[in-house]
C-alpha cells in the first residue's frame, strides 16, 4: 500500500492518514515522503506498517552511519539529517510546554546536539544463546538483543570492551541465560556493573579480577538481576568522576548524564537560568541531586542544599560535599513521600529540580505555591514536564526560556532545561 507521510510521531515514526482516516505509523519514513508499506498490526489509536520502499524521498533523508540501523533499537533516527532532526526536537519541546499552557513566543532555544562516539553510560542487555554470549541493545519493539561489535554513539573506550567482555562472559557460571552490563566511563576509567542471573562462584571472581587487570578496569561489581545491592568483584583503583571540578566517588551503575557534552549543556542552561544577582547569603535547592552534577557547579553562585533519596547517590554526594569546602550540603530525602514544603522552599532564592523519568508530581504543588525567584526544571521526559509545569502555569509562573538538550543522539528521547519565574 502507498502512503504520504504527513508528520513524525513522538517515537519518530512517520505518520500517514490511513484509508479510514486513522493514523498509520511507519517507522523510518519522513514527512513529505511517498512510501510503500505493509500493514503490521495495531498501534495505539491507529495501525502500524512496515516500510518497504521509499518511492519519493525527502531532502531531509540521510544515510544511516551504523550497520545495525533498522534492527538495533538504540538509534532509530539515523535516517534523518541533523538539522531537521534538531528542529523536530525543538518543536517537540515547544509542543510539550504549549500543552502546559506556555506559548512558544521564542522562549524555546535550538537544541544542543551531542556528537557521535561520546556516550559514556550504557546499560547493555546480555543473553546467552546456544552457549554464546550476545551483548547489545534491545531490538526495536522486541525483547530480542541485537549483538553489537561496534556502536556509533558510545565512547570508543566502552566499545573496546565489547569483544573481551563477551569472551569472559562465555566462562562465567553466574551468567546463565540473561543479564545486563552497565558501563560508566568515569575519569578513572570504565566502571562495570554486571547484573547476572546466578551467584558468582569463586572461579567467576578470579576471572573477573583477571579481566579487570588485563583491560585497565578500576572496578567490576556484580548484582542480582533485579537486586539493588552490588558486590565488588575487583577493585584496582578508585572510581571517581569530577563534577563541577569536585571529585565524586561513584557507586557501581551510578547515574551520570549520558555524555560530557550533554552534561555541559545542561549545567550551562541551569546556571544561565539563575537570577543575575544573588545576595551573598542566598541558597539554592538542588532537588533529585544524584551525585551532584548540578549541585557542585551551582555552588559557584551560592550555597547549595542537594536533596537525594538514593542511598548510593546520597553517600557519594555527601562524601564529596563534606570534602569540597562546605558550599554544598547533602540531605537524604524522598521527595515523593516527603516533598519540600512551601515554607522550606521559600528559604531558597532558586530551586533546580532534575527528577527521574516519572517526573516530580508530588513536589510540584508546593513549588507552584512557593515564592522562590526561579524554578529551573531539568527534564528527561516531555510528557512529565508538560504535566508538572501545567501546575506552574496555573499558579501564575511564566516561562523565561527552555533549552532542548539532545544527548541521546539519533533517538526519540528528549531532554530539556526550562526556566520559570513568577509573573503574578
Ligand atoms: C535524572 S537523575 C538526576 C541526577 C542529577 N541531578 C544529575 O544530573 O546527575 C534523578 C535523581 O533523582 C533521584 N530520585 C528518584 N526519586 C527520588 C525521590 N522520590 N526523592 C529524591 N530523589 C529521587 C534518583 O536517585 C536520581 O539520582
Amino acid at each position: 500500500m502507498e502512503f504520504s507521510i504527513a508528520r513524525l510521531g513522538t517515537a519518530g515514526d512517520g505518520i500517514a492518514a490511513g484509508a479510514d482516516g486513522r493514523p498509520v505509523f511507519i517507522p523510518f519514513a519522513l514527512p513529505g515522503e511517498q512510501v510503500e508499506a505493509e500493514p503490521a498490526g495495531k498501534q495505539g489509536e491507529g495501525q502500524a506498517a512496515a516500510l518497504r520502499t521509499v518511492l519519493r524521498a525527502s531532502s531531509d533523508r540521510a544515510v544511516p552511519p551504523c550497520p545495525y540501523f533498522g534492527h538495533c533499537g538504540g538509534c532509530t533516527m539515523q535516517h534523518m539529517a541533523i538539522p531537521p532532526y534538531a528542529a523536530w526536537k525543538r518543536a517537540r519541546l515547544a509542543e510539550a510546554l504549549a500543552r502546559a499552557g506556555f506559548a512558544d513566543d521564542g522562549a524555546v532555544a535550538a537544541p544542543a546536539v551531542t556528537p557521535p562516539h561520546t556516550r559514556r553510560r550504557a546499560d547493555l542487555a546480555l543473553r546467552r544463546e546456544q552457549g554464546v554470549p550476545v551483548l547489545g541493545f534491545h531490538a526495536r519493539a522486541s525483547g530480542a538483543v541485537v549483538d553489537l561489535d561496534s556502536c556509533v554513539v558510545l565512547d570508543p573506550a566502552l566499545v573496546a570492551l565489547f569483544a573481551p567482555l563477551k569472551q569472559v562472559l562465555r566462562s562465567l557460571s553466574a551468567f546463565r541465560r540473561e543479564g545486563s552490563a552497565v558501563l560508566n566511563l568515569l575519569d578513572t576509567g570504565p566502571d562495570l556493573l554486571l547484573r547476572l542471573d546466578a551467584e558468582p562462584s569463586f572461579a567467576d571472581r578470579t576471572l573477573l579480577a583477571d579481566f579487570a587487570r588485563e583491560h585497565g578496569i578500576p572496578r567490576i561489581a556484580c548484582a542480582p538481576l533485579k537486586g539493588l545491592v552490588s558486590e565488588t568483584m575487583a577493585q584496582l583503583g578508585p572510581a571517581v568522576i569530577a563534577l563541577g571540578g569536585v571529585p565524586v566517588p561513584a557507586a557501581p551503575g551510578a547515574f551520570l548524564q549520558a555524555t560530557p557534552q550533554g552534561e555541559a549543556a545542561i549545567v550551562a542552561a541551569v546556571l544561565a537560568g539563575l537570577p543575575e544577582k544573588l545576595p551573598a547569603k542566598a541558597r539554592i535547592a538542588d532537588l533529585y541531586a544524584g551525585l551532584g552534577t548540578l549541585s557542585f557547579p551551582l555552588a559557584a553562585r551560592a550555597r547549595v542544599a542537594g536533596y537525594e533519596s538514593g542511598p548510593d547517590a546520597f553517600a557519594s554526594l555527601d562524601a564529596a560535599a563534606r570534602k569540597s569546602g562546605g558550599r554544598v550540603e547533602a540531605f537524604r530525602r524522598d521527595l515523593s513521600r516527603q516533598p519540600l514544603t512551601v515554607k522550606e522552599l521559600d528559604a531558597f532564592a532558586a530551586v533546580v529540580l532534575d527528577p527521574p523519568y516519572a517526573g516530580a508530581i508530588d513536589q510540584m504543588p508546593a513549588l507552584a505555591k512557593s515564592r522562590v525567584q526561579r524554578i529551573v526544571y531539568v527534564s528527561c521526559n516531555p510528557v512529565a514536564l508538560a504535566r508538572d509545569t501545567k501546575l506552574l502555569h496555573a499558579a501564575g509562573w511564566g516561562l523565561l526560556r527552555a533549552t532542548p538538550v539532545d544527548q541521546f543522539l539519533w533517538s526519540s528521547q528528549l531532554e530539556a532545561v526550562a526556566v520559570f519565574a513568577r509573573q503574578k
